[in-house]
Formats: C-alpha cells, structure tokens, sequence
C-alpha cells in the first residue's frame, strides 16, 4: 500500500482516471467504444419511441375517431389507403409488435455488445497484468507482494472493465436527459431554467457530500481485500505452525477485523449509493407540489398553470430516475477509480524486454569486476571476478548470509552485475541473449514448491511432456521406485507437495532441474532436507549425472562437496554482505 500511496502522490496530481483509460485503450477500442455510444443514442430513441407510442396506440383502439383528430395519423390513414379504422388499428398492431420485437432484440444485441465490450477488456487487462508480472525482474518480483499482484490481476483488472461500463452508462443516460431537455426547452424555458437550478445545486451537493465519501470508502475496500488475502495465503500456507502454536484465536481476530472493516465500507456504499435518488425525488416533488400549493393560495384557481406542471411532473419523472442513474454512475467510478490507478500502475510498470539470441557456452564463465548490493551502502560484491572453465564442478562455502546465493544467482542470470559483467565464452550476457542462457541452467533451489498435480506434470513444469523423459530423471533422482508402489509418474503430490516427505519433495525438484538435460546444473542447499545416506546416494547420482556438465554446488554439509575440484568460500564483511576479492578464498 505505501507503493500505491507513493504513486499516488506522484501521478494523481498530473493524470486523471479517464486519462489513464485513454491511454490504456487502444485505437480499435476507442472506435468500438465509438459504435456503442451511437447503439446508445439509438437506444435512447428506441426507449423514449417504445414509450411514447403507446398512448396514441390506447387512445385510437378506445376513440377510433381520435384517428382522424390527429393530422399525422389522418395523413396515414388517408395516405395508405385504409379502408376502415379497424383496418388502420389490425396494422397499427402488427406495427406496434414488430417494433417490440425489434427493441427486444435490439436490446439483447446491444447489452451483449457492451458485456463483451468491458469483459474483453478485462480479460486483456488481466492477460496484460499476467504478462507484465512474469516480465519482472526477480529483484522487483522479491519486493512485491504475491497477494497484491493477485488482486490487481483478478479484481481490479475486473473493475477497470466496470470503470469503462459505467462510463458508457453515464453517456447513455446523459444522453436521455438531452432528449428530455429539449422537449422541456421547448414547452417553456423558463420553468426549464428553474427546474436546472433545482436540480443542479442538489446534484452538485451531492457529488460534493457523496462522491468523495464513497470514494474513501472504495480505497478502504481495495485494501482490506488485499491485506485479507494476504492473510488467507499466510494462514493457509503456515497451517502445521499454527496447529501447534494454537494461535487461532489471533488468527480469526485479525481476519474479522480486517473482513469487519470491509464490509463497513462496504455497507455504507451501498447506503449511500441510492441516497441521491431518494434527495432528489423528495425535494423535486416536495418543490413541485410547493408550486401547485403557492399558485392555489395566490390565485385561487390553478387551472392555467395545471397541464404545464402537469409536464413537469411527468418530465420530473423521468429526469429524476435518469439524473439518479448519473450520480450513481458517476459515485461507482469514484470507487473503481483506485483500481484504475492500480491498474495502470502495474500495467507501465518499468520490465526490460528480453529476446531470444542465442548463446554458446563451450569454453568459460566469467564474472567481471562486478559490483553487487541489494541496499546500496551494503555492498555483497565489491569488483569481484570469477572464472568458471566448463566442465568444472564448483562448491560455493561460506556462512549464512555470506552472499552464496546472490553470487550463485549472479552466474545463472537471475540478477544482472550493477558494475561490471558476465561474461559467458567472452561474449556479454545482455536481454539479447538472457533467455538462451538462462535455458542451459538446472536449477535445484533450497526449497521446492510443488503445485497441485502429478509428478510428470511437477517435474516437466507442463502439461505436455515426454514420459520416458520424466522416468529417466526421476531414476536419476532416485524417486521412481518409490513412485511406482503409488501410481507411477502420475502419482498425485498435493498442493505444495504436502502429500510427499520433504526428501521425496527434493528429489522430484532434482528430477524438475535434470528434465531437460541442462549443460550447467545448480545446486542451492538442494539436499540439505535428506538423511545422510540419502544424500551420499543422491549426490553420488548428481555427480554421475554432471560427469559431462558444469556443476555449481553450495552447501554447508562438507561431505556433499567433497567432490567438487574447486572450493569457492564467501566471507561476511562488516557490512553483513559477503565475498569480494580479498576475502575470496579458492582452495
Ligand atoms: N531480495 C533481497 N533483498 C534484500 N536483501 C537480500 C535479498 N536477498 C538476500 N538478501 C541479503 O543478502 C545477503 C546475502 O544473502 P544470500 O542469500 O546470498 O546468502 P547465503 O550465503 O546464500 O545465505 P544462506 O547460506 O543462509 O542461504 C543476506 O544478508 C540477505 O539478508
């Protein structure tokens, strides 16, 4: 959230929530949005024929002769050539129920038109936020909150495409009191000019009281849900810990303090949502049945004035509901504005493209007086340089937080040297050729994260693979025997491998990272869960398996190591960081 506030504070100020939707459409959008709005005007046309026409429709069916008392129906009749004014009414019905027809019709096309409008673009919001959050460099993706970037991808994706339907909501009804305006106008201007002012102070009071209230209570909304799912990942994700630490209790307070909150907001939007509707009836009418009242007293006699109010009435029921429609448009969007903001925020979110040149790796790896730090005083490399020669097994040692893993991560390209460069046969690792060499690298991390599926699909990150390919990798891991007194590679995991011991867990990750055969294999305290003999085993497969690819080990356990010709130790500095090139030590 403080993210978000900083953003806020910077760009608030320059761009607004309809701005921000400019440039988030597309050239094809806006003519799509074009064509809805004149459906819109069509539509309005249609609403206000659908209704009008129904009066003359009883009037003649009760007073044929009515027909005949209006000049435009006298000039059809007569122009037609009806013989009687049955004959007139039998059309007159088949036209009135083809044209009811056609507005069924036309409003089912046209709601569908703008679901698939906002529905399309929230799936192209969602696709793009999807995208873009992949695209993050792991320095970024490490300071972001899963939870955020999963709300941002689900929820508020969907409330930019709302956003935009309420927006053609607001044109459309807008467009319905033009209509009705003109007709006032031209009855009589002056009680036109009284009735805006009327209107228009309480509309402007109630923007002013309402709006921003709502909006409050919107930003309240985004971010009680945020900090609930964050809540629901930790709990579910630390269920054995809090099992034993029997802290439930903490656990249900904070989620029904934050649930709480939420729906307090929540309540009191939705409160107020048709307060506008319920101001403005009550003081139109109270101020029209003030003037019926007024002219009485005065002038004893309202008959003059009868059917013009009587106009009023009408049109006043008609603009209130529509005037009422603009307010709550206009409320909804203040509310969905902070996921626009959200949206866009992530959407221009600085990624580097990266392409897909190739690279050779036939001769060496080098890092080159490279600088490193997370935080910029603390540096975990200092013009630190490093050469690999392929083929070479290499252990990283050193203590915790020494930065075994932040070199590591250096080589293998998950971050990019601040100073300095990898170097890989002499040519620089730039995003031209990022992809193909991070493609080379097996990766076996601490701690595997297994999804809820089977091994096959665990250990090829997909769901096409090649299942001798996975049988061979699992022999190699040494999980095949085990797998086959279950169902095979098909034997089902759990959702974070909960149905597998932490070793089992392991050796489907050592599985997942010699899959593809890679030339450099990684290991980050890959076997540190295992037992011993286990270990012995399991390494003893690893070194068979890298006899022809370069290995790069860390590990506490010395005798996992014991293998490696080249020993790599980091030494914590006074800055918490670890090795640069004096207190690199190659044994
Ligand atoms: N994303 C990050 N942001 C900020 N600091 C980080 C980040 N990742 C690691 N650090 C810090 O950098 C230092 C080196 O961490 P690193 O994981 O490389 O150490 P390590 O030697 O591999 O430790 P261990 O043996 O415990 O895994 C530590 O002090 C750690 O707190």
């Amino acid at each position: 959230m403080p993210h978000q506030k900083k953003y806020k504070k910077q760009h608030k100020d320059k761009k607004s929530a309809l701005q921000i939707l400019r440039e988030l459409t597309t050239r094809r959008d806006k003519i799509i949005l074009l064509f809805l709005f004149i459906a819109t005007i069509i539509l309005s046309l249609i609403e206000t024929l659908g209704i009008s026409v129904i009066m003359p429709f009883i009037t003649f069916a009760s007073n044929p002769e009515m027909i005949f008392a209006h000049q435009s129906s006298a000039w059809i009749y007569n122009t037609l050539g009806f013989e009687s004014t049955l004959h007139f009414m039998y059309a007159f019905s088949g036209l009135l129920l083809g044209f009811y027809v056609f507005r069924a019709l036309y409003n089912a096309a046209y709601s569908y038109g703008l679901s698939r409008f906002a529905f399309r673009k929230f799936h192209y919001f969602a696709y793009r936020l999807f995208c873009k959050s992949v695209e993050l460099s792991y320095l970024d993706f490490a300071h972001k909150k899963t939870d955020k970037i999963r709300q941002t991808i689900v929820a508020e994706a969907q409330n930019t495409s709302f956003y935009l339907q309420n927006l053609l909501q607001l044109a459309s009804e807008f467009f319905t009191i033009c209509l009705m305006y003109a007709l006032l106008l031209m009855v009589s201007w002056k009680m036109t000019l009284v009735l805006t002012l009327l209107l228009g102070v309480q509309v402007l009071l109630i923007l002013k009281l309402l709006s921003r209230k709502i909006k409050k209570k919107g930003e309240i909304d985004v971010e009680m849900s945020a900090e609930l799912n964050e809540l629901i990942t930790k709990t579910f994700g630390n269920f054995k810990f809090i099992k034993l630490k029997g802290n439930q209790d903490e656990v249900y307070h904070a989620f029904e303090k934050l649930s709480h909150k939420r729906t307090n907001a929540t309540i009191i939007t939705q409160s107020l949502l048709p307060l506008p509707r319920i101001i403005l009836e009550t003081i139109g009418f109270s101020v029209l049945i003030a003037c019926v009242a007024y002219i009485l007293f005065q002038y004893q006699d309202a008959s003059a004035v009868i059917p013009i109010i009587s106009m009023y009435a009408l049109a006043l029921y008609r603009i209130l509901p529509a005037v009422t429609r603009i307010l709550n448009n206009i409320n909804m969007m203040g509310y969905l504005t902070h996921s626009v903001y959200s949206v866009y925020e992530n959407l221009t979110y600085h990624t580097e493209d990266e392409y897909q040149e190739p690279c050779a790796f036939v001769d060496s790896i080098k890092l080159q007086n490279v600088d490193f730090a997370y935080v910029s005083h603390k540096p975990i490399l200092k013009d630190f340089s490093l050469e690999i020669k392929k083929g070479e097994k290499i252990a990283f040692v050193g203590e915790s937080g020494a930065g075994k893993s932040t070199l590591v991560d250096l080589i293998i390209g998950i971050y990019k040297p601040q100073k300095g460069h990898l170097l890989v046969d002499n040519v620089p690792i730039t995003n031209h050729n990022l992809r193909a060499w991070r493609k080379k690298i097996g990766y076996i991390p601490q701690s595997i994260y297994l999804f809820d599926g089977s091994v096959a699909e665990n250990v090829a990150f997909s769901s096409n693979f090649d299942e001798e390919k996975i049988k061979i990798a699992c022999q190699k891991a040494q999980i095949l025997d085990f797998l086959n007194t279950h169902n095979g590679i098909y034997t089902r995991v759990g959702e974070g491998g909960i149905l597998l011991s932490g070793g089992q867990k392991q050796r489907i990750g050592i599985a997942r990272a010699i899959y593809d055969d890679p030339e450099i294999l990684v290991l980050d305290e890959a076997t540190s869960a295992l037992d011993n003999q286990t270990e012995s085993d399991i390494m003893e497969q690893i070194y068979d398996v890298a006899s022809n690819k370069t290995l790069l080990i860390i590990a506490h356990r010395l005798s996992t190591i014991e293998k490696c010709e080249r020993k790599i130790e980091l030494q914590t500095n006074s800055n918490g960081g670890g090795g640069n090139n004096e207190n690199l030590h190659t044994k």
